[in-house]
C-alpha cells in the first residue's frame, strides 16, 4: 500500500514515526510539503519520499490530508482532478466529509479520522468515520494504517467527531498541562529536575495503567489514595476549591464547540 501525506507537520511526523517503528516501508510513503526545510528533515529522518508538487499523490492508494483545516478547501479543489480510485483520509479538525466531498468535486471515497500525537510511539487512539460510499477494502486500508499507530474505533455518526476531537485529539495537551503543573510543583517543593520528571511521569503512567486494569471507577481509585485527615485530602480540597474538575470539563466542551464551529464556518465556502 502506497500512502501520500499532504502536509508534513506535527501530525504527519507522529503518524510516520509510528508507522516506521511498526515496520512500515517508508519508501512507500510520500509527503507533499511546501516548506523545503521540513521536506529535507522528513527525508533525512524517515527515508520517505518528499515532494513539493501535489500531482505526486496520484500514484498512491491512500492520500492523507494533514494540513490545517483552514488550508483544506483550496487544496481540495485542486486535488479533486487528480483522484481516480484512491482512499482520501482527512485528519483535519472540524471539517465534515460532505463539505470535503464537495470541494473534491463530488469525490466520496473519504474517511474522516481524528488521531492523536501518541501515535508516534504507537500508543495513539483514532476515531474513524467513513462516508457510505467507502468500499470494504478502503475500510481495511484505513484500519491498517491507524491500527499500526494505536487503537482504532469506528463512529457510526460523524457528529460524534467533535466530542472525540475534544477528548482524545486535543486530550494529550491537557495531560501534558497537568504534567507541567506536577513538575513545577515538584521543583518548587525542592526536588531536582530529574526527580521531578521521574516522579511525575511514573505517577501518571502508574495511575493510568491502574485505572485501565482495574474494575473500579476513577473516583473509587481516588478514594483509595485519600486517607481521612491525610495529605491527599488537603490536595483534593484545594483542587475542588479552585473548581479544577469543572474547568477541565469546560475546557473539553470549548474544544468540541470549536470543532463544530470550524465545520460550520469553513464548510460555508
Ligand atoms: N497536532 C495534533 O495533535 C493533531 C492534529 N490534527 C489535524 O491535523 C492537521 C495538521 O495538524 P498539524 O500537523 O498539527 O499542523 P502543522 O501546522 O504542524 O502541519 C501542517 C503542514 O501543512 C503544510 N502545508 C500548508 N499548506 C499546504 C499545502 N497546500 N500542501 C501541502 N502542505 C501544506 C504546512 O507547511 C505544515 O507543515 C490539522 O488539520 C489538525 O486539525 C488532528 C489530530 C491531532
Ligand atoms: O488543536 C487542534 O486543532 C488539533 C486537533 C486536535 C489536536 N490538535
Amino acid at each position: 500500500m502506497k500512502i501520500s501525506f499532504i502536509g508534513g507537520g506535527n501530525m504527519t511526523r507522529a503518524l510516520v514515526t509510528g508507522l516506521k517503528q511498526n515496520g512500515f516501508n517508508t519508501q512507500d510513503i510520500n509527503v507533499v510539503e511546501p516548506d523545503a526545510e521540513k521536506r529535507a528533515q522528513l527525508k533525512a529522518e524517515f527515508g520517505v519520499n518528499v515532494s513539493e508538487q501535489l500531482p505526486s499523490v496520484s500514484a498512491s492508494d491512500v492520500i492523507v490530508l494533514a494540513v490545517k483545516p483552514q488550508q483544506l478547501r483550496d487544496l481540495s479543489i485542486f486535488l479533486g482532478s487528480l483522484l481516480s480510485k484512491q482512499l482520501v483520509i482527512s485528519i483535519a479538525a472540524g471539517i465534515r466529509t460532505h463539505d470535503l466531498a464537495r470541494w473534491l468535486g463530488g469525490y466520496q471515497a473519504i474517511i474522516r479520522v481524528m488521531p492523536n500525537t501518541p501515535a508516534q510511539i504507537q500508543a495513539g487512539i483514532s476515531a474513524l468515520y467513513a462516508m457510505p460510499e467507502v468500499s470494504a477494502t478502503q475500510h481495511q486500508q484505513a484500519e491498517l494504517i491507524l491500527s499500526a499507530v494505536g487503537k482504532v474505533l469506528w463512529l457510526d455518526d460523524e457528529v460524534k467527531m467533535d466530542a472525540v476531537t475534544a477528548i482524545s485529539g486535543s486530550g494529550p495537551a491537557y495531560v501534558f498541562y497537568f504534567i507541567e503543573a506536577m513538575q513545577q510543583a515538584a521543583l518548587e517543593l525542592g526536588l531536582s529536575q530529574d526527580d521531578a520528571r521521574n516522579l511525575s511521569l511514573q505517577t501518571f503512567i502508574g495511575a493510568s495503567q491502574l485505572a485501565m486494569q482495574s474494575d473500579e471507577n476513577p473516583a473509587t481509585l481516588r478514594s483509595q489514595v485519600t486517607s481521612k485527615g491525610g495529605t491527599t485530602e488537603q490536595a483534593i480540597l484545594t483542587l475542588e476549591a479552585a473548581s479544577v474538575k469543572s474547568a477541565i470539563i469546560k475546557a473539553a466542551k470549548a474544544a468540541a464547540e470549536k470543532s463544530a464551529d470550524l465545520g460550520d464556518i469553513l464548510g460555508k465556502d
